[in-house]
């Protein structure tokens, strides 16, 4: 595992707008190697994931990132309608990615979505546990081949950020869950029906997809967050502690505010 380090901001408005500069001049560091063509980053639903979003949208430093080169991808994502307003997509999209496309920054064959549900209410319903999980495999497939595809068989991201869950969880991987302890290195992502957070049916990176990437960055703000930030910080792969396997190549960071970092400082 590469060595973590912890950062911490006064509150939660300056947390997300350092993390916002972090991944817009991560960015562009990325895009100014040579023979760069692209950069790949996932991103993340959820609360502090919204918040980081708003703020790169609103940062003086949007611009230093030539957007035209960017490719945005999910960690996780609800599995849900397309038009359900608990997609985390869709409140990314409110909070940055549909302004970037309007104003032409980006085309949205750039932003790569988790696919939806989209079976109709009624088959939902009557859906037998094997349907659904059914739906959830194929859509995880689907998803797998659109990352070989767009990046080839060892497919990575260069950045990932990540909110942290009250209980330790990160992307839709949860405590004490089996799909947390897959690592077979060919299975990028998975389906889970049995999520305690709702709605239950999600979509998520795997570890072996997550801990190949460049730059990997744990978010959380805000007290409630204080215990999952500590046990995930100071426990390695430890399966009530989801983001405790978190790892990354070149960069593994933790950041929060003085809130959510204050069991870590005591
Ligand atoms: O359900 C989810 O929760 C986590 C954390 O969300 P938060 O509101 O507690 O910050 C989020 O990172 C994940 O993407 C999402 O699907």
């Amino acid at each position: 595992m590469i060595g973590r380090e912890l950062i911490t901001y006064p509150d939660q408005r300056l947390f997300a707008e350092a993390v916002a500069a972090r991944t817009l001049l991560t960015m562009n560091e990325v895009l100014g190697s040579p023979d760069r063509e692209r950069v790949d980053v996932a991103v993340t639903g959820g609360s502090d994931g919204t918040a980081i979003l708003e703020a790169i949208g609103a940062s003086p430093l949007l611009d230093v990132v030539d957007w035209r080169r960017v490719h945005i991808w999910w960690g996780d994502e609800r599995f849900v309608p397309a038009d359900s307003d608990e997609r985390n997509e869709r409140q990314a999209r409110d909070a940055l990615f549909d302004r970037l496309v309007a104003g032409g920054r980006m085309d949205d064959a750039q932003i790569h979505a988790m696919p939806a549900d989209t079976r109709t209410e009624q088959e939902r319903a009557h859906a037998t546990k094997e349907e659904t999980r059914d739906a959830l495999r194929h859509a995880a497939a689907v998803y797998q081949s659109e990352l070989v595809g767009e990046l080839g068989q060892a497919a990575a991201m260069d950045v990932m950020m990540f909110g942290v869950g009250p209980d330790g969880h990160f992307a839709s991987l949860f405590p004490d869950h089996k799909e947390l302890l897959i690592d077979d290195p060919d299975i990028l992502v998975a389906g889970l029906d049995d999520s305690p957070k709702p709605p239950p049916t999600r979509l998520t990176f795997t570890v072996p997809m997550i801990t190949r990437t460049e730059y990997l960055w744990i978010c959380g703000s805000r007290a409630a967050k204080a215990d999952a930030m500590l046990g995930t910080f100071t426990h390695e792969r430890d399966p009530h502690w989801p983001a405790s396997f978190a790892d990354a190549r070149r960069q593994l960071l933790w950041i929060g505010d003085e809130a959510s970092t204050s069991r870590l400082r005591a």
